[in-house]
């Protein structure tokens, strides 16, 4: 079994997908902005696989699913997208299970924690408040906090600017913008096999995978 080859320091998460399953809520969201345009409803499972590039993404790939873009203004939109789901922000959205143990099993060695995520920052900071553990960690950042977001490396490399370095850092997620900025950052990614990834986990080259946030202890070096 892998072990991260270093002590580790500080870890980031995703937050969709690898933290917080949040798919029923974007979905009501997404299906919001959908009928709002005169187009049906998609399914819950459709909206989990398109997840993680940002809101926009999101309204996008939606239409894209019922009909296409042809005339869309995405920019347009996204106020409808936004407006009902910081209203809706964590109706059905629940921490997925060894959240809690893990996070008390990385304050207990002394590891800090941040979250960089492609969701606005004004979003996310509430969401991890809703959920009780906002405090939990050292730096917050979204989609909009920098001028890039993943998969950007810059993102998670000043993410950990804020953590206090890039030394002695893991990242962890569930798709490929998480996978590829820690390559380009050149920090190894731990990858959650339950995420909202849509194609093969293998081809994403982390550096593990783990079916539970619970199992990331035991991977990191005691
Ligand atoms: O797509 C989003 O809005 C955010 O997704 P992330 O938390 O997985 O980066
Ligand atoms: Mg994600």
């Amino acid at each position: 079994m892998f072990v991260v080859p270093f002590d580790v320091e500080r870890i980031v998460f995703d937050l969709d997908g690898t933290l917080v399953d949040s798919a029923p809520d974007l979905h009501r969201a997404t299906n919001h902005v959908l009928t709002s345009v005169g187009r049906t409803e998609i399914p819950l499972e459709a909206v989990r696989h398109m997840v993680g590039e940002g809101a926009k993404r999101l309204i996008e790939k939606g239409l894209a699913h019922t009909g296409g873009i042809n005339g869309f203004d995405l920019d347009a939109l996204l106020p409808t997208f936004l407006d009902f789901y910081k209203d809706n922000l964590c109706v059905e959205s629940r921490l997925y299970d060894g959240a809690l143990e893990m996070l008390d099993a990385l304050e207990a060695r002394g590891i800090k924690s941040a979250v960089c995520t492609n969701k606005p920052v004004h979003l996310a900071e509430p969401l991890l408040e809703a959920l009780g553990i906002r405090q939990r960690f050292v730096a917050v950042t979204g989609g909009d906090s920098f001028p890039f977001r993943k998969p950007d490396p810059r993102h998670l490399t000043e993410t950990l600017a804020l953590m206090g370095g890039i030394g002695g850092a893991v990242m962890v997620g569930d798709t490929i913008s998480d996978t590829a900025a820690a390559k380009a950052a050149g920090v190894p990614s731990i990858l959650v096999s339950y995420g909202y990834l849509s194609g093969s986990l293998a081809d994403l080259d982390a550096d593990a995978i783990v079916d539970s946030l619970a199992d990331i202890p035991g991977i990191l070096r005691a």
